[in-house]
């Protein structure tokens, strides 16, 4: 079932386009950083209600994905982070394909399985837990 809302574009323009990008070419540009695939996840605002689309480096395993909430090792939490938490109903477009999933934050040994999954598929992530004290959270994103 698709987010019902007003889409609200990131206020970071690199980020927008490549947004606008991905979707208007159905997927099959703006699909990569740096030659590494990219998804866009779209979440309900938790204040504003909402649609945000947040690009994040794409990270599968069997059919369920992972959402990394690095902010290039940062001190804080991405926004994206907390609509996740209030609404874990969101929808991921993996390329030309788009479903609906639900998140859920993983902890523990999961946890340790899928960062090693995402350093696997973006090694950049291990650069950005180092910058940080911040443990940067994990959700999965289990199709539905
Ligand atoms: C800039 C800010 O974005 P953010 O949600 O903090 O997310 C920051 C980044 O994580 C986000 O830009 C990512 O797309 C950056 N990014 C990655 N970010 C990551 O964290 N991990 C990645 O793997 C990743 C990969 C990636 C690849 C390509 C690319 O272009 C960007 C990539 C933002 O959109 N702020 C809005 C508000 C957004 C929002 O959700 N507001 C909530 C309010 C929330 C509240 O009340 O706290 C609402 O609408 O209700 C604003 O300031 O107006």
């Amino acid at each position: 079932m698709p987010l019902i809302g007003e889409y609200k574009p990131s206020p970071a323009k690199w980020v927008r386009d490549q947004v606008e990008l991905y979707e208007s070419s159905g997927g099959t540009k703006g699909t990569t950083l740096r030659g590494m695939p990219v998804i866009i996840l779209s979440t309900l605002g938790k204040t504003s209600g909402a649609v945000r689309k947040t690009p994040l480096m794409r990270v599968e395993h069997d059919g369920v994905y992972a959402a990394v909430a690095s902010l290039g090792g940062a001190a804080k939490n991405p926004t994206w982070y907390a609509n996740v938490l209030a609404n874990p109903a969101v929808e991921v477009q993996d390329g030309p394909h788009r479903f609906d999933a639900i998140a859920r934050e993983v902890t523990g040994d999961e946890k340790a399985l899928w960062w090693e999954r995402a350093v696997a598929a973006y090694p950049d992530y291990a650069n950005y837990q180092t910058k940080t004290d911040r443990v940067i959270p994990v959700f999965v994103l289990e199709p539905v």
